[in-house]
């Protein structure tokens, strides 16, 4: 299969499609990117690149960088994480409160805000650092320093976090918390506002497509089991409530984030990131999913 003409074809039939959708303004400083952007990068398991458009300009990653998170404490934590956060995709809005009450301060998944904050709070229990820490693994996953933090973006997100701190105090309130709130929103937000380009996403994405081992970190990063586990979570619950509409368009396990990035990966053959910022309702690129949908319809092949 010759990649790089897959994806020519697939950027410049999406191009032709003219799709509208929103920046994400909640936080103000996302609002500030040119919405015209669009690039798409795919690198194979042997570590060839193949990019087009604006494949190698940075952007906010947002809430991909939770599967980097998640992946950062799944040996720790093990089996003991899993009572703290569930794996059921939970068909709510990511930064949804309503579900935490119910289900008593357990949230859905580790995608969710309300996940990935008790995610960061177990990073922030782990590492005296954890802010470096979390940079400098996502830089050994691409094998390159590539992470910055957007200190625009970081403190945006800090002064309109009114909802991500309502979370983190719930999460107290059900004693699913252990360290001091400001900090682990600091880390939280840190990581949101950390950018990259498709390309350095997509071979941070790569060792779950190679069965939890990384070419360019050059080591074992997850065991088989536990990337299956994380592909599994991302197919299930990577898009919020659009998950099933992924799963049924595109059928790949991947995570979005609201600065307009997708990162997916096709196991066993490579990992793909594709960014454009316009959104749709659900919070979700809809460039990079219809690029991803056309992708998978021209290999004719997914996970199914
Ligand atoms: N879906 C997202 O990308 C959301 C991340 C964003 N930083 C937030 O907490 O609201």
């Amino acid at each position: 299969m010759d990649y790089q003409q897959l994806i020519e074809e697939v950027y410049q039939e999406v191009q032709a499609e003219n799709l509208k959708g929103k920046v994400a303004d909640y936080i103000p400083e996302i609002g500030n990117v040119n919405p015209d952007q669009f690039g798409i990068a795919l690198v194979d398991l042997k570590g060839n690149v193949y990019g087009v458009g604006d494949h190698q300009v940075p952007f906010s990653i947002q809430s991909i960088s939770k599967v980097h998170t998640l992946t950062m404490v799944f040996n720790v934590f093990n089996s003991k994480l899993w009572s703290r956060v569930n794996v059921e995709p939970s068909g709510d809005p990511f930064n949804s409160i309503a579900q935490l009450e119910y289900e008593k301060g357990i949230p859905r998944n580790p995608f969710i805000n309300a996940g990935a904050l008790v995610i960061t709070d177990a990073l922030c229990s782990k590492f005296e650092n954890p802010i470096e820490r979390i940079s400098d693994f996502i830089n050994e996953l691409a094998g390159d320093t590539c992470v910055k933090i957007n200190p625009e973006v970081q403190a945006s997100e800090k002064n309109h976090g009114e909802r991500n701190t309502a979370l983190a105090y719930f999460l107290k309130s059900f004693k699913n918390f252990n360290n001091p709130i400001d900090e682990v929103l600091d880390v939280y937000f840190s990581h949101c506002a950390m950018e990259m380009s498709c390309v350095d996403l997509a071979k941070s994405f790569s060792f779950l497509a190679n069965d939890g081992y990384s070419i360019f970190a050059d080591r074992q990063i997850l065991t088989e089991s536990q990337s299956r586990r994380v592909n599994a979570l991302m197919l299930t619950c990577g898009f919020y409530d659009e998950a099933g509409e992924f799963a049924f368009k595109v059928g790949l396990p991947g995570k979005s984030g609201v600065g307009g990035g997708v990162a997916a990966v096709m196991p066993h053959k490579f990992s793909i990131a594709v960014w454009s910022p316009e959104l749709n309702e659900k919070g979700n690129s809809v460039k990079a999913i219809r690029a991803l949908e056309l992708l998978t319809d021209k290999l004719a092949f997914s996970l199914f």
